[in-house]
C-alpha cells in the first residue's frame, strides 16, 4: 500500500511519499506495535488503514473485502468496526461539549436507539474506562490528561469496534499515568476481544504491550516480527540502531549506542535503493575499495553526511542568489571539514601521529573526495553528494532490498545483508561499535 501527499503539487514538487509500499497483516486479537522516528509515516499508515485517507496505490482488506470499495451497509459496518484513538486527548476532544456528549456523538450518528438508551450506554462506557456517571456533565478541560484519554477511549469504544488504531495514545501523558492507561487498554482488549494497531515512537511502551512489532523507516516497514525476538535479537540495522538507544535494554547494555548520522531524508526525495542506506551503520562497501581502513570509511561517511545535510538545507533564495553571484561564502568551510577529516588527526588523541589522516585515503578514493570537494566549494552540494555516491555507493544505493525471513516465527527484515553473499548486519554493527562480551 502506498499513500502519497501533494501528488499534483501546485509548485510541481515531488509528492510526499509518506507510506511507500508496505505489505503486512494484522491478526485478529493481537496488538501490532508500529514504531519509528517522527515523520516516518506511522500516522498516515494508521489513517489510511481506517479509510480516513485514500490509498494512492494498493489496498486494505478486512475479512477479504477491500475497504475502499465498501458502500452502504457494509461501509457503515466497517466504520463501526474500525476506530482510532488519538495522541493528544487535549486537541482531539471538543472542549465545548460535555464528556457525555462527546462519547454519545458516535452513537447518534450510527444508532437508532432512544435517547435514554444512549445515555445508559454512555454510563456503561464511562464505567468501562474507569470513569463514573458524574463525569458525564463535565467538560474535557476539567479533567487530567489521563482522564481525557479515557474519554477518548470510551468514545472509540462506543460503537463496539473490533479493531482500534491507537496513535501514540500515551505519549502526551506523564509516565505514572501511562502505565495505568496501558493497563486499561490491555484489560479492554481481553474483555472485548479487540485488535490493536499501537503506534508509538517510545520503544519501551511497545515492548510491554505488543505481540508483534513493525519497524518503520521513511515510509517503509524494514522489520516485522514477534516483539520479544525483535527486541532481543534485532535483525535490521535500523532496528539495531533504534534499540541501542534505549538505556537498560538488552541491546543497549552490551553494545555502545549506535549513532545515526544526520537527519532522516525527506520523504519527497527518499534515497534510491535502500531507504536507510544514507544513515546505515552496516552499509555494504564496494569491493574496489577493500583496502580502505574502517576509519577512512567513517570519515568518508561523515563527509557524505555533511554534504547531504548542506544540500538539504542550503537552498534558500538568498543562498541561490549568492551562488549565482559567485558569493558562496557558506561553502568555504568545506575546506575546514575536509582538513579535519582527512588532513589532521581528528581523533583528538595526542598520542596518535598527527599526520595519520593524510594517509587514510588511497589514490582513487582521494580523487573522488577531491572531485566532490570541488563541487562543494562552489556551493553545489547536490552534485558533490552525487560524486561521493557514485564513487563509494554499493548495492545498498542501487537496489531496494527485499524482505528476508530471519529468526523464527515468520519474522522478516528488509536488508541485503541477510543474503549469503554478505556478512550479517549485527556482526558488522558489533565490530563497528564494539560489543562487550565479558
Ligand atoms: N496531509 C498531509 N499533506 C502533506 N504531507 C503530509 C500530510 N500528512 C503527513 N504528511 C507528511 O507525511 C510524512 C509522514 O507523516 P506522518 O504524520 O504519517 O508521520 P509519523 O511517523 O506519524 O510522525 P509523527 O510521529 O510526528 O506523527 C511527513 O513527512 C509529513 O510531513
Amino acid at each position: 500500500m502506498k499513500k502519497y501527499y501533494d501528488v499534483d503539487g501546485f509548485l510541481g514538487d515531488d509528492p510526499v511519499k509518506a507510506v511507500d509500499g508496505v505489505s503486512f497483516d494484522i491478526r485478529r486479537g493481537e496488538t501490532l506495535g508500529l514504531v519509528g522516528e517522527s515523520g516516518c509515516g506511522k500516522t498516515t499508515l494508521g489513517r489510511t488503514i481506517l479509510g480516513l485517507e485514500d490509498a494512492t496505490d494498493g489496498e486494505v482488506t478486512s475479512d477479504g473485502r477491500n475497504v475502499a470499495r465498501l458502500s452502504g451497509r457494509e461501509l457503515r459496518e466497517w466504520q463501526r468496526d474500525a476506530q482510532m484513538v488519538f495522541q493528544d486527548p487535549e486537541a482531539s476532544l471538543n472542549d465545548r461539549m460535555t464528556v457525555g456528549e462527546i462519547v454519545r456523538e458516535p452513537l447518534e450518528a450510527h444508532d437508532s436507539e432512544t435517547a435514554s438508551a444512549r445515555r445508559e450506554r454512555v454510563f456503561e462506557l464511562l464505567d468501562l474506562v474507569g470513569l463514573n456517571e458524574e463525569h458525564y456533565y463535565r467538560y474535557p478541560h476539567q479533567f487530567s490528561g489521563g482522564q481525557r484519554q479515557r474519554v477518548g477511549i470510551a468514545r472509540a469504544l462506543a460503537l463496539e469496534p473490533e479493531f482500534i488504531v491507537l496513535d501514540e495514545p500515551v505519549s502526551a501523558l506523564d509516565v505514572s499515568v501511562q502505565a495505568r492507561v496501558i493497563n486499561l487498554l490491555e484489560d479492554l482488549q481481553e474483555e472485548l476481544g479487540l485488535t490493536y494497531l499501537f503506534i508509538a515512537h517510545d520503544l519501551s511502551v511497545v515492548r510491554h504491550i505488543a505481540d508483534r512489532v513493525a519497524v518503520m523507516y521513511l515510509g517503509d516497514i524494514v522489520e516485522l516480527g514477534g516483539t520479544e525476538s525483535v527486541y532481543t535479537d534485532p535483525a535490521h540495522p535500523y532496528t539495531l540502531s533504534l534499540l541501542s538507544a534505549i538505556p537498560g535494554s538488552h541491546t543497549g547494555t552490551d553494545r555502545d549506542r549506535v549513532t545515526l548520522r544526520g537527519t532522516p531524508p525527506s520523504p519527497r526525495d527518499p534515497p534510491q535503493g535502500c531507504r536507510f542506506a544514507t544513515r546505515c551503520p552496516a552499509k555494504v562497501r564496494p569491493s574496489e575499495f577493500d583496502d580502505l581502513s574502517g576509519i577512512a570509511w567513517e570519515r568518508i561517511d561523515a563527509l557524505h553526511t555533511v554534504l547531504r545535510e548542506r544540500a538539504n538545507t542550503e537552498t534558500s533564495l538568498t543562498d541561490r542568489l549568492k551562488r549565482q553571484l559567485g558569493l558562496a561564502a557558506d561553502a568555504n568551510d568545506i575546506d575546514e571539514v575536509v582538513a579535519d577529516l582527512f588532513e589532521r588527526d581528528a581523533s583528538g588523541d595526542s598520542d596518535t601521529d598527527a599526520t595519520e589522516g593524510a594517509g587514510l585515503l588511497t589514490k582513487s578514493a582521494r580523487k573522488a573526495v577531491e572531485d566532490a570537494v570541488q563541487f562543494a566549494r562552489r556551493g553545489e552540494d547536490e552534485e558533490a553528494t552525487a560524486v561521493l555516491r557514485e564513487a563509494f555507493g554499493s548495492v545498498c544505493n542501487r537496489e531496494r532490498p527485499e524482505r528476508h525471513a530471519v529468526g523464527d516465527e515468520g519474522r522478516v527484515s528488509a536488508c541485503v545483508r541477510h543474503t549469503d553473499e554478505y556478512e550479517d548486519p549485527s556482526d558488522v554493527v558489533d565490530r563497528r561499535y564494539g560489543r562487550d562480551d565479558d
